[in-house]
């Protein structure tokens, strides 16, 4: 119960839809509780008594019962439907927001796929048990309640004697869930890893078929299909175990009644209408006994899928500083690194260690080094999206963690390698980060980032929509977009993260034209491989294993014998060799 305590709020604000949902179960449940009562009446007084002139008078009141009890099913069933949507209608709102503010730590772990099912069928599995899981848990209580309370009232030893057998179907209700739970967690996680790989799969299709790798991607599929088909195996083997044996146990309640309830009426300790009545009210003990494995397989299903979700709100979200600077504020763009160290959770090493640069506002700083030597996650701390294990970044002389994420997300613009453009329009993907930006301020930015002129020549222009992905643009192209998105939110800090990297020679040097004029005034990161993107920076850190091996402008480090140097000449070596194999 721990777990549907903890998700109380979720359904607390709308518990007058769930009492009016009970209301309404109370008087279904009583009202089929008079139905043998009515069959009783009509036998005893009706056929044995000779009373024949009650049977229609009895056959209308039943009329009429049922109508009532219709109309309390509508409502029960309106009103519990209602509790559970409105409930996960909450709950899948605060899930998204809750994915919003998770730290990037939390993304490196998580799995798409594995959201994706905790956010539509875990939630859908909770709303299942509170429409209509939890109802029929009460329902249970409420007609086992009223059978007992009728049956006592013909006859107590008949009523005992007929519930010998409830103790061990207890037990063997209870061994079920035992059983049932650990495995619907299973299939709950098998299904989460499924979605993950079909996932997976579309997203990187390019790298699958390039690879040819079609082959091993149908095997891996068809492991965690196996895995899925197992776990349902699995379960329908839990059920196909319990269920014969909980029904055995109904049917030898039935036997009891038979022969025990025989040798009453004969005794004339019971009238003939009495046992048809037991006959039919038993089966209202039986019925429900035996449902309750469902409904406890609902439950079940629930707590596990109850448990997912609630990992996700336990979940510690990013810091976002201080919140009193939260209101718009231009940053002048001045960085200092003072002692900074890094080391990634689970990681053994530090990605960045005791780090110093400092960078005036409108300087650019270049950073170059080889793959994995900390380039990026120097970003990834200036943009908070990790935080730092040590030493002190400063903005403008204050500490980073001074400013509200967002204020300090909205002064970076960042160029990256890869380029995300969500499924939506030209002019949405543009305005991205600035809602508010006027069509002067989109197409301004586009023309500066010199893709005004392609995007014209599409069909819609600006309105055209782009693919999942932004399917449908060049590299070239897209890296464009970027840049106008970036150079809308007009930041004071800029970062170009490889950004020219994967597209050609004649497309770098339209795109750097571009970079270059964006970054007038603006403090810079140029973060590279190649020695022509940084060599005009008025600062370039070589990075090695986390630490700066050399520093100084482009001249004072190629005049020294060292790691720049090397990667120069191996630079211009290889140029060298392009041009004379044209
Ligand atoms: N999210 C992460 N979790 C754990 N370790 C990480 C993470 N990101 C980077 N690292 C590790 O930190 C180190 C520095 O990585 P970083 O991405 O900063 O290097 P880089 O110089 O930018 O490399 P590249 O030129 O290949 O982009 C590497 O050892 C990398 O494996």
């Amino acid at each position: 119960m721990e777990i549907f305590k903890r998700l109380a709020k979720f359904y607390m604000p709308y518990k007058k839809y769930f009492v009016y949902s009970l209301l309404a179960l109370f008087f279904v449940t009583a009202i089929t509780v008079v139905y043998p009562v009515i069959l009783q009446i009509a036998i005893d007084e009706g056929i044995v008594g000779g009373n024949a002139n009650l049977i229609p008078y009895l056959a209308i009141g039943l009329i009429l019962i049922m109508a009532v009890k219709g109309l309390a099913t509508y409502i029960h069933q309106y009103f519990g439907d209602l509790f559970g949507i409105q409930t996960v209608y909450r709950l899948r709102k605060s899930l998204y927001e809750k994915l919003q503010f998770l730290p990037f730590s939390y993304y490196d772990r998580a799995k798409t796929g594995d959201l994706m099912s905790r956010l539509t069928a875990d939630v859908e599995a909770f709303r299942f048990f509170l429409s209509f899981g939890f109802a029929q848990f009460v329902h249970f209580i409420l007609i086992v309640s009223f059978t007992l309370a009728v049956m006592f009232y013909y006859s107590v030893p008949l009523t005992l004697a007929t519930m010998v057998t409830l103790p061990f179907l207890a037990v063997a209700v209870y061994k079920f869930d035992q059983r049932v739970h650990p495995s619907f967690r299973k299939v709950r996680k098998s299904l989460a890893g499924l979605n993950s790989k079909v996932q997976e799969n579309v997203s990187g299709i390019q790298t699958v078929k390039a690879l040819s790798q079609e082959e091993k991607e149908k095997t891996r599929f068809h492991s965690q299909n196996d895995d899925y088909r197992e776990k349902n195996i699995e379960i329908a083997n839990v059920w196909g175990k319990y269920f014969p044996l909980m029904e055995f146990m109904g049917n030898v309640s039935a036997v009891i009644l038979l022969g025990f309830g025989g040798y009453l009426a004969v005794q004339q300790q019971l009238t003939p209408g009495e046992l048809t009545a037991f006959f039919s009210l038993i089966w209202f003990m039986i019925g429900p006994i035996m449902h309750l494995g469902f409904i406890i397989n609902m439950f079940s299903q629930s707590k596990a899928s109850g448990e997912r979700l609630l990992e996700i709100f336990s979940e510690k979200e990013r810091p976002i500083g201080a919140l009193e600077t939260k209101k718009a504020e231009k940053l002048r763009g001045e960085v200092t690194f003072k002692q900074v160290d890094l080391r990634y959770d689970g990681s053994s090493n530090d990605a960045l260690s005791a780090l110093d640069f400092h960078v005036p506002q409108g300087k650019t700083i270049g950073l170059i080094g080889s793959t994995g030597a900390g380039k990026s996650s120097i970003v990834q701390l200036l943009m908070r999206f990790y935080e730092r294990t040590g030493g002190e970044i400063l903005i403008d002389g204050k500490p980073l963690e001074s400013y509200h994420v967002n204020i300090l997300r909205q002064n970076i613009g960042i160029v990256m390698q890869q380029t995300f453009l969500f499924s939506s329009t030209i002019r949405d993907n543009l305005a991205y980060g600035r809602p508010d930006a006027t069509e002067n301020d989109i197409v301004t930015a586009a023309k500066r980032a010199d893709a005004h002129a392609f995007i014209s020549e599409l069909p819609d222009g600006y309105d055209t929509v782009l693919g999942e992905k932004g399917l449908g643009l060049s590299g070239g192209q897209k890296q464009r977009i970027a840049i106008a998105r970036a150079m809308i939110m007009n930041p004071s800090i800029l970062i170009l993260d490889d950004a020219t990297s994967a597209v050609d020679m004649k497309t770098e040097v339209k795109i750097q034209h571009a970079l270059h004029d964006m970054m007038k005034g603006r403090t810079t990161f140029v973060i590279a491989h190649r020695i022509s993107s940084v060599k005009h920076c008025d600062e370039i850190l070589v990075l090695e294993e986390g630490n700066v091996q050399e520093r100084g402008t482009h001249e004072t480090l190629l005049a020294q014998p060292g790691m720049y140097r090397r990667i120069y000449h191996m630079q211009n070596e290889h140029q060298a060799d392009e041009k004379m194999s044209v």
